[in-house]
C-alpha cells in the first residue's frame, strides 16, 4: 500500500479529509448511515491515500517492490481491489468480501469448497450458466446435485442428508421466473438438519441494496457484479461475501491459487459503479413496477414480485427491501414472443441485466439456451417467456416502445368496447373462424379488407433472382385491398393509385374456356398459363389501358379465374390503394400481389380463415405461392423475396430455391432497431425490364456477372453474421453494415442498374454526412436506402432531408421489420364500424417523426380510359367501407384502417 500520512501526526486535520465517523462514536453520536450514503461514501480509514485523492487510484501494477510489505503481487492483493472489497463488505453486512473476474468465477470459487461424494441441493429455476457449471461439477468432480423447487422449503427436506449435504444453492427471486425462496426459513431448517451444509445465495437479481442474505442466515453470498453493482455493462466482475472466518480463508486461498481476482482497472470501475447503486435501483424498480402493471392490465401472465398476486410476495417483502427491476411475462406463443422481442427499439436485445439501459430477451433462446430443452420443459420454463430488465430511461419511452412492439406483433389489439388495448387471446381468432366456417357452408359473401407491407432490400437485389441470398425487411408503407361483394353478376377492379382506374366485367363473359382449373390444395405450375394470359389480353383487357393498370388488372383477373371453382364464381369489387410509392423499388407490385391473391383466395374460400399470428401456417404459405404467381405477371422473373416479405413481414434472409444450394428463408432478429432513410428519386423505371437486363448481361458476360454474384453472396453472408453476432458491439455492427451497403451498391452499378439520380442521392448523403447509401429494389431510378447510425443528430438529419427535398427527391424516414399480411377480422364483434373507425391508436405514424409519404390525389370519377357500363355506384354511394377507403389521405389511411377493428397479422 502507498504510505499514508496521517494528518493528525503533523498536527493538522484538513477539512476535506474528515474520517468517516463511526456511527456509535461517543464523540459525535449519530444514526447509522443509510444505504445510499454508504454506497456513495468510499472510505477506508485503514487505507488513507497519501494525496487525499477523492477517487480511489488505479494501482495498475502486477508487482510491488520490497520484501515483507502488505502487497507484493496483484494476483494476491492490490490496493484498488482492497478498497473495493472493503466497500462491498460494508454495504453487504459482511465481514469479508472478495472480487473476482465474473459472476461465474465467483460461483466456481465457491463450488471448489466441495469434495467428491458431497451433495448439493440447488433450485430448479437457476441461471443457465449456473446450471452448466453445476453439471460440470456433477460429471467431473463426482458431486451429486439435487434440483428442487425452492419455493417450498418442505421440498428440500427429503434431500437433506446430514454428513453428505455440503451445500445448498439458492436464488431468490429466481431468474427468469422470479420465484421466491424463503431464504431465512430455508437457512434455519437446513442448519438444523445438516449443520455443516453451507448455505450459498446468488443475490445478483437484488444486489445488496435490496437484499442482504447474510442477515438471514446464509453463509456465503455471491453476485455477478457485471449486473446491478456495476450498472453500466462495461465490465465483468463477481463478488463473494461471507461472515465466517473459516470459509473466508478457503475462498481467499482458492482465489489466490486460481488467479481469478479482479483486475485493478475493473476494481476501479466497479467501485465507481457502486456509488450510484441505490440511485439507479430506485429508478429502475419504480419503472419496473409500472411496466409490470401495464403488462398485467393487458392480460399477460407476468412474473414480478411487485404484483399483489405474485406467489411468495409476502415472503419477499419480509426478506428484501424492494422488488428489483427484472420481470418476465408469457405470451402463449414462442413465435409471437420472438416478434415482440425483435420489435422493440429502446429495449435492447441482450443477455445479462442490471444495466442502466433496458433489455429484453427470451431466456430459452438466450441466457438459458445452455439448458437442454427437455430440462427446461421439465422445470417449467416456458419457451415463450420474455424477460424484461428495466433501465433508467424515461418510463414513458419504455412503455411506448413496448406497446408499439406488442401491437406490431399482434399480441395486443384494440378492444373497441373498452376503447383500450387488450391481449389477443391465443386461440380466440382460430376458434371463432372455425365456428364461423362450420356455420358457413352456404354463407353469403363477405367483405374482406387486407393489407401487406412493402419492403426494402438491404443486400442482394437482382443477385437474388440468380440464387444469391437477399436480406430484406418490411417497411411501414402498405398496400391495402378491399373486396366488397356485388350482387349484379359483375366483377370489378378499382385502382385508386393508377389514376383511379376502374373496370368491370360480367363474370360470365370472361374467357372461362381458356382456364385450366387448379384444384384446391394444388400448386400453380412454374410457368404461367400462357393460354389464359392471351385470352385475357384479347377479351378482358383493352388497348387503352396504360401498362401499369393493364399489368395489375391482368394479375388480378388471372388469379381470380384460375382460383375459381366451377359454378362458384363470386362477384365482387376489388379496390386497391397503397401508401407505398408505386413502381419505386419498395415492392409495390408484391404488396399489391399479396392483397390481390389474399382477397381472391378468401372470396373463393380457398383459404379457410383469417390468419392467426402463426407464421408457419399453411394458409400463409399458400397465399405466398399465389402472390408469387401474380408477381410473375407483373415482374417477369421474380425471385419471390418481395412477396415473401409482404406476406411474412419482419426481416428475412431469402434464397431462391433451385440453384444447387439450399433455398428458403430465415427470419433475422435485431433488424427492427435499424433506422433507414428511403429516398425516392421519382425516376420511373420498370422492374421487369431491369431484371431481364441483368439476365441478358449474365448470358453475355457470364464471368463478370458470376463473379459479382459471388461477391454479393459474401456480402449477404457477412451482413447476416454481423446482425446475428451478440458479441459485436452495436457501433461495429452498424459500420460493418454501412461498408457492406457501399460495396453492394458498387456491384449493382457494375451490373448496370443504377441511375444518375441514385448516384446524386448517394453523393448528397455521403458528403458531408458520411452516410452509406445504396439503391434498393430493381434500381434504374426508384428508391435509394441510407443507413442512419444511432448517433446521427436530428439536426443533421433535418438538414439532409431538406437538401434532398430541394433536389426534388422524396425522402422518407422509415422503420423496418413490422407486420406482414394483415386481414381485418370479418367478425362483427371485432369491428368498430359503428364508431366510424374514428379511434386513433396510441401511435399515429406521425409520432415517429417520419416524413409524410407522398399523398395520392383525392378520389375522382373513374378515369376516361376506363370503361364503365354505369352499373357501378358513384363514389358517394359506395359501400360504407369503400367510400372512406377511397377518400382518406395517404397520411390518414393507416390510422383509419387500424381503427376499423381487430387486424389479424401473420
Ligand atoms: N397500389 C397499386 N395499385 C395497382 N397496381 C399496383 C400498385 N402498386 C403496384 N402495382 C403494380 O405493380 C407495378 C409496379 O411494379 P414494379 O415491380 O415495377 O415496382 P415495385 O414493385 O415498386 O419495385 P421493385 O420490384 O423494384 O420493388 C405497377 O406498374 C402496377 O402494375
Ligand atoms: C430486382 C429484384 O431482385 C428485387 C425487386 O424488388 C427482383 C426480384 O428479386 O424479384
Amino acid at each position: 500500500m502507498a504510505p499514508s500520512v496521517d494528518p493528525r501526526a503533523v498536527g493538522k486535520l484538513p477539512l476535506h479529509d474528515l474520517p468517516t465517523p463511526e456511527p456509535e462514536s461517543p464523540l459525535r453520536p449519530r444514526k447509522p448511515y443509510r444505504f445510499s450514503t454508504l454506497c456513495a461514501t468510499v472510505e477506508n480509514p485503514e487505507m488513507k491515500d497519501q494525496y487525499g485523492s477523492s477517487s480511489v487510484p488505479i494501482y495498475q501494477t502486477s508487482t510491488f517492490k520490497g520484501v515483507g510489505n502488505e502487497y507484493d503481487y496483484s494476483r494476491s492483493g492490490n490496493p484498488t481491489r482492497s478498497h473495493l472489497q472493503h466497500h462491498i463488505a460494508k454495504i453487504s453486512s459482511a465481514a469479508h468480501a472478495f472480487t473476482v473476474s465474473s459472476g461465474m468465477a465467483a460461483l466456481d470459487v465457491i463450488l471448489r469448497l466441495l469434495k467428491p461424494g458431497d451433495e448439493v441441493i440447488a433450485g430448479d429455476d437457476l441461471y443457465g450458466g449456473t446450471n452448466r457449471l453445476l453439471t460440470y461439477i456433477r460429471t467431473h468432480v463426482g458431486v451429486t446435485i439435487h434440483h428442487v423447487d425452492t419455493t417450498n422449503p418442505a421440498t428440500l427436506y427429503p434431500f437433506i442428508h446430514p454428513g453428505k449435504t455440503a451445500m445448498v444453492l439458492l436464488e431468490s427471486p429466481t431468474n427468469p421466473l422470479l420465484k421466491i425462496a424463503d431464504l431465512a426459513k430455508i437457512s434455519k431448517e437446513v442448519k438444523e438438519r445438516a449443520p455443516n451444509a453451507v448455505i450459498v445465495v446468488d443475490n445478483t437479481m437484488m444486489s445488496p441494496y435490496l437484499q442482504r442474505p447474510l442477515e438471514h442466515g446464509a453463509d456465503i453470498v455471491y453476485d455477478s457484479a457485471t449486473k446491478y453493482l456495476s450498472g453500466h455493462h462495461d465490465l465483468m466482475a463477481g463478488v463473494v461475501t461471507c461472515n465466517r472466518e473459516d470459509l473466508a480463508q478457503k475462498l481467499a486461498f482458492t482465489i489466490n491459487a486460481v488467479g481469478n481476482a479482479l483486475t485493478p482497472i475493473d476494481s476501479f470501475l466497479l467501485l465507481r459503479g457502486i456509488k450510484t447503486l441505490a440511485l439507479r435501483m430506485d429508478r429502475q424498480q419504480s419503472t419496473a413496477q409500472l411496466v409490470a402493471e401495464y403488462l398485467y392490465a393487458l392480460g399477460f401472465q407476468v412474473h414480478y414480485p411487485g404484483l399483489p398476486d405474485h406467489p411468495g410476495q409476502e415472503i419477499h417483502a419480509r426478506i428484501a427491501d424492494g422488488n428489483g427491476a427484472v420481470m418476465s411475462f408469457e405470451t402463449g406463443n414462442k413465435e409471437l414472443s420472438e416478434k415482440i422481442v425483435g420489435g422493440t427499439r429502446l429495449w435492447g436485445i441482450s443477455v445479462s441485466f442490471g444495466c442502466v439501459n433496458s433489455l429484453i430477451s427470451m431466456p430459452c433462446v438466450m441466457s438459458h439456451a445452455s439448458i437442454d430443452p427437455a430440462v427446461r420443459a421439465a422445470r417449467g420454463l416456458p419457451e415463450d417467456l420474455i424477460r424484461l430488465c428495466v433501465g433508467i430511461e424515461d418510463p414513458n419511452d419504455l412503455l411506448d416502445d413496448l406497446e408499439r412492439a406488442l401491437i406490431d406483433a399482434g399480441a395486443i389489439a384494440l378492444d373497441a368496447s373498452q376503447n383500450r388495448y387488450v391481449k389477443v387471446p391465443d386461440d380466440d381468432a382460430l376458434t371463432l373462424a372455425v365456428q364461423k366456417l362450420n356455420l358457413d357452408a352456404s354463407a353469403e359473401e363477405k367483405e374482406w379488407f387486407v393489407s401487406a407491407p412493402g419492403k426494402v432490400i438491404l443486400f442482394g437485389e437482382h443477385a437474388v433472382v440468380h440464387g444469391v441470398t437477399a436480406i430484406a425487411a418490411s417497411v411501414d408503407l402498405r398496400c391495402y385491398g378491399l373486396a366488397t361483394p356485388r350482387h349484379d353478376g359483375k366483377l370489378s377492379i378499382h385502382l385508386q393509385d393508377l389514376d383511379g382506374f376502374y373496370h368491370e366485367w360480367d363474370v360470365e363473359s370472361l374467357p372461362w374456356d381458356a382456364v385450366t382449373p387448379i384444384a384446391p390444395g394444388d400448386e400453380h405450375p412454374d410457368e404461367l398459363d400462357q393460354r389464359l394470359v392471351d385470352a385475357l389480353s384479347d377479351t378482358a383487357l383493352n388497348s387503352e389501358m396504360h401498362a401499369p393498370a393493364r399489368g395489375a388488372t391482368l394479375a388480378f383477373l388471372y388469379l381470380y379465374m384460375i382460383l375459381s371453382r366451377h359454378q362458384d364464381r363470386p362477384t365482387f369489387n376489388f379496390t386497391a390503394r397503397a401508401t407505398l410509392p408505386v413502381g419505386a423499388g419498395l415492392g409495390s407490385s408484391a404488396s399489391y400481389s399479396v392483397c390481390a391473391a389474399t382477397t381472391s383466395l378468401l372470396a373463393h374460400r380457398r383459404i379457410t380463415l383469417p390468419s392467426i399470428p402463426d407464421p408457419s401456417s399453411a394458409d400463409h404459405v399458400h397465399v405466398n405461392r399465389w402472390a408469387f404467381v401474380a408477381e410473375k405477371i407483373l415482374h417477369g422473373n421474380p425471385s419471390g423475396v418481395d412477396n415473401s416479405v409482404a406476406v411474412f413481414g419482419g426481416a428475412l434472409a431469402y434464397t431462391r430455391p433451385g440453384f444447387g444450394k439450399k433455398g428458403g428463408m430465415e427470419g433475422i432478429q435485431g433488424f427492427r432497431s435499424l433506422k433507414f432513410l428511403l429516398t425516392n428519386s421519382k425516376v420511373p423505371r420498370d422492374t421487369k425490364k431491369l431484371v431481364a437486363g441483368v439476365g441478358e448481361k449474365k448470358a453475355n458476360e457470364p464471368e463478370l456477372v458470376n463473379g459479382i454474384l459471388q461477391s454479393i453472396q459474401s456480402i449477404s453472408d457477412e451482413a447476416r453474421r454481423a446482425l446475428a453476432d451478440p458479441e459485436l458491439p452495436r457501433e461495429s455492427m452498424l459500420s460493418a453494415l454501412a461498408a457492406l451497403m457501399t460495396e453492394n451498391h458498387q456491384h449493382l452499378v457494375t451490373l448496370g442498374v443504377s441511375h444518375p439520380s441514385l448516384e446524386t442521392i448517394k453523393e448528397k448523403t455521403s458528403s458531408p454526412h458520411g452516410l452509406s447509401t445504396k439503391l434498393t429494389g430493381a434500381g434504374g431510378g426508384g428508391c435509394a436506402v441510407t443507413l442512419i447510425p444511432d448517433d446521427f443528430k436530428d439536426e443533421q438529419l433535418r438538414d439532409l432531408i431538406t437538401t434532398l427535398i430541394r433536389e426534388n427527391f422524396e425522402p422518407y424516414l422509415t422503420s423496418v421489420g413490422g407486420s406482414g399480411l394483415g386481414i381485418l377480422s370479418p367478425y362483427p364483434q371485432h369491428r368498430t364500424r359503428g364508431s366510424g373507425g374514428s379511434h386513433v391508436p396510441r401511435h399515429a405514424p406521425e409520432e415517429l417523426g417520419q416524413v409524410t409519404p407522398p399523398d395520392t390525389p383525392m378520389p375522382r370519377e373513374p378515369s376516361p380510359g376506363a370503361s364503365v357500363d354505369g352499373s357501378e355506384k358513384g363514389p358517394h354511394e359506395l359501400d360504407p367501407l369503400r367510400s372512406p377507403f377511397l377518400s382518406k389521405s395517404v397520411a390518414e389511411l393507416p390510422v383509419w384502417a387500424a381503427g376499423l377493428g381487430r387486424w389479424l397479422y401473420v
